[in-house]
C-alpha cells in the first residue's frame, strides 16, 4: 500500500510517494515560472501548474518503481488563497491564477475597511480585509475579463483555490470541491457555521453558483482519470499546505504549534474545537476538519522568510547558494547591530501593512555582506517572535513552549539557533522535514481508511534536533527592542 502526496507550492510542484508506514519512497520536484505583470502583482500560468503537477506525480511513481495501480490514495496540499476561475465546459482558466502574494486589490480592501466592513469579515471568516485572501482576487478577474461576471452568475464558470483546480483536472471535470481548510482562506466561508457565507459573497461580489462544494480534509474527492497514471486512483485527502504541515507535525493537541519556513513563514497554533478570536490581528482559521468537526487554529503569516535569502542571492549577488548564508553571517561583526525589515511585499501579521516596504537600519562604513546576511537571517527570528508574542496574549489555554519547525529554511542550524535564542524557548526540528507532504499523505491514508487515528500517527513524530536557547534574557530583550524600533520606523 503506497500513497502519493502532491505538494503544489508557490515556486514548485512536488510529488512524494510514501509507503504504508509513511516512509518516503521517492520525491520529484519541478519549478515553474513566476509572472510579475506589474509592481506588486504575481501570477501563475495554470498550464504550468497542471503540467508540472502531472509530470512530478508520474515521475515520483516511476522513481519508486511503481505503477498507478500500486497507489492506494492521493493526498493534495497546496499553496493557499491563490485564485483560479475556469470555464466549466472546457476546463480552461479565463485568466492566469492570481497568487496569494499579489497586492492588486489593496485599494478595494482599503475602501471596504474605510466603509467599516472589517469586523463583519473577521467575525464570519476569521480573516482580515487584506488582498492576501481569495475573494477580492476573484472579483477582480470577474471585473476585468469581458463577460465573466454574467457567465459566473449563470453558473458557467467555476471558482477555486489550487486544490479545487487540481481536483477538477485530476478527475476530468467530475468533481468541483475543496476542503474546509482551503475554503477558510477565501474570505467567503463562515468558519463557525461551516458553510459559504451569503453575506460575504454579496459584500465581496462573488456569485454563489461558482463556488465549490466543501468537504472534510480526509474525504472522498473522486478518482483520477485512468489515462493520467494508468489507473483510477482515489483522491482522499486535501488541505492547504500550512494546515497539511500542521497535521504532518502532529500538532493535534490544543496548545501545540508549528512554524514552516519556506518563501514565507506561517505559524499555526492548534486551539482545538474553539475558534479563538484575535485581538492582535492574527488569523482565526481551520487547522483540519475530520468527521465534519473542524479543529481551529490561530495563524500568523509572514510574507518574507526564505525569500530574504533568495534576495541576498539573486538581488544582491552576495551568495551563490542559500547554504552559504549562515557561514557568511557567522563572520559578521556582532557589535554593529544592523537590522533588516524585509517588507518587500508589505508586512503580514501582526502588522498587516500592504503599503510599507523594506528597510535596513544601522549601516556604517564597516557594514558588508556578512552583516547583511546576519541581519537577513535574524529578521526571520524576530518576525516569528512577534507572531508568538501575539499568540500568547490571544490564547488563554495551556500552551506548549516548544515550537516545531519545518520547511526549506529550517535546514539552517544558525537560523534555528537564533530563533530559539530570540524566542527564549526550544525549537524542535523533526526527522521528516517533508511535513507538508507527510500531512497530505496521512490525510489521504485516513480518508481511505488505511491509516490509524491522529493520536496513533502522532506517536510516529520523531525529533531530529532540539535547539535550546542560550542567549541571556537581557541581550534577548535588547535585541528584540531594537527590532521593534526598526518596525516602528518602517510602518
Ligand atoms: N540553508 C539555508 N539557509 C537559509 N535559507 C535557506 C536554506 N535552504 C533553503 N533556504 C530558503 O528556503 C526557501 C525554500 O524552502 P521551501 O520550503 O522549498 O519553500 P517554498 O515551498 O515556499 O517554495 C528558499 O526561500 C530558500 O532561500
Ligand atoms: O507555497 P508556500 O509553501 O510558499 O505556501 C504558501 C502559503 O500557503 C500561502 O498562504
Amino acid at each position: 500500500m503506497t500513497i502519493l502526496a502532491i505538494d503544489q507550492g508557490t515556486t514548485s510542484s512536488r510529488a512524494i510517494v510514501f509507503s504504508g508506514r509513511l516512509d518516503v519512497l521517492s520525491v520529484a520536484q519541478s519549478e515553474f515560472p513566476q509572472y510579475f505583470p506589474q509592481s506588486g502583482w504575481v501570477e501563475h500560468d495554470l498550464s504550468d501548474i497542471w503540467s508540472s503537477t502531472a509530470a512530478v506525480s508520474r515521475a515520483a511513481i516511476e522513481k519508486a518503481g511503481l505503477s498507478g495501480a500500486d497507489i492506494a490514495a492521493i493526498g493534495i496540499a497546496n499553496q493557499r488563497e491563490t485564485t483560479v476561475i475556469w470555464d466549466r465546459a472546457t476546463g480552461r482558466p479565463i485568466h492566469n491564477a492570481i497568487v496569494w502574494q499579489d497586492r492588486r486589490t489593496a485599494e478595494t480592501c482599503a475602501a471596504l475597511r474605510a466603509q467599516g466592513h472589517e469586523s463583519a469579515v473577521t467575525d464570519r471568516t476569521g480573516l482580515l480585509l487584506d488582498p492576501y485572501f481569495s475573494a477580492t482576487k476573484a472579483a477582480w478577474i470577474l471585473d476585468h475579463v469581458e463577460g465573466a461576471r454574467a457567465r459566473a452568475e449563470a453558473g458557467e464558470l467555476a471558482f477555486g483555490t489550487i486544490d479545487s483546480y487540481l481536483i477538477w483536472q485530476l478527475t476530468g471535470g467530475a468533481v468541483h470541491a475543496t476542503d474546509a481548510t482551503n475554503a477558510a482562506r477565501t474570505m467567503l466561508y463562515d468558519i463557525h457555521r461551516g458553510e459559504w457565507s451569503g453575506a460575504m459573497c454579496d459584500l465581496l461580489r462573488v456569485p454563489r453558483p461558482m463556488l465549490p462544494q466543501v468537504r472534510d480534509s480526509a474525504a472522498d474527492f473522486g478518482t483520477t482519470r485512468p489515462d493520467l497514471f494508468g489507473a483510477a486512483i482515489p483522491i482522499k485527502g486535501v488541505a492547504g499546505d500550512q494546515q497539511a504541515a500542521t497535521v504532518g507535525q502532529a500538532c493535534f493537541r490544543p496548545g501545540m504549534m508549528k512554524s514552516t519556513y519556506g518563501t514565507g513563514c506561517f505559524a499555526l497554533l492548534n486551539t482545538g474545537a474553539q475558534a479563538v478570536p484575535s485581538r492582535n490581528r492574527l488569523l482565526t482559521t481551520i487547522a483540519y476538519q475530520l468527521d465534519g468537526r473542524p479543529t481551529y487554529a490561530l495563524e500568523g503569516s509572514i510574507f518574507i522568510a526564505g525569500a530574504v535569502v533568495q534576495w541576498l542571492r539573486d538581488g544582491l549577488g552576495l551568495i551563490r547558494d542559500a547554504n552559504e548564508t549562515a557561514p557568511l553571517a557567522e563572520t559578521a561583526d556582532p557589535a554593529q547591530g544592523v537590522v533588516m525589515v524585509p517588507a518587500f511585499t508589505g508586512l503580514g501579521a501582526p502588522y498587516w501593512r500592504p503599503d510599507c516596504r523594506g528597510a535596513i537600519f544601522g549601516l556604517t562604513r564597516n557594514t558588508g555582506p556578512a552583516e547583511l546576511a546576519r541581519a537577513a537571517l535574524e529578521s526571520v527570528g524576530h518576525q516569528t517572535r512577534d507572531l508568538l508574542d501575539a499568540m500568547q496574549t490571544d490564547w488563554q489555554g495551556a500552551h506548549d513552549t516548544v515550537l516545531r519547525v519545518d520547511g526549506g529554511m529550517a535546514a539552517s542550524d544558525w537560523t534555528m539557533q537564533y530563533l530559539a535564542d530570540i524566542l527564549g524557548a526550544p525549537v524542535d526540528r523533526p526527522q521528516v522535514t517533508e511535513t507538508t507532504a507527510l500531512g497530505a499523505a496521512y490525510l489521504a491514508g485516513l480518508g481511505a481508511g488505511l491509516l490509524p487515528a491522529p493520536e496513533v500517527f502522532a506517536r510516529q513524530w520523531n525529533l531530529a534536533r532540539r535547539f535550546e536557547p542560550h542567549m541571556d534574557a537581557a541581550e534577548r530583550d535588547a535585541r528584540h527592542a531594537r527590532w521593534r524600533r526598526a518596525i516602528e520606523a518602517t510602518i
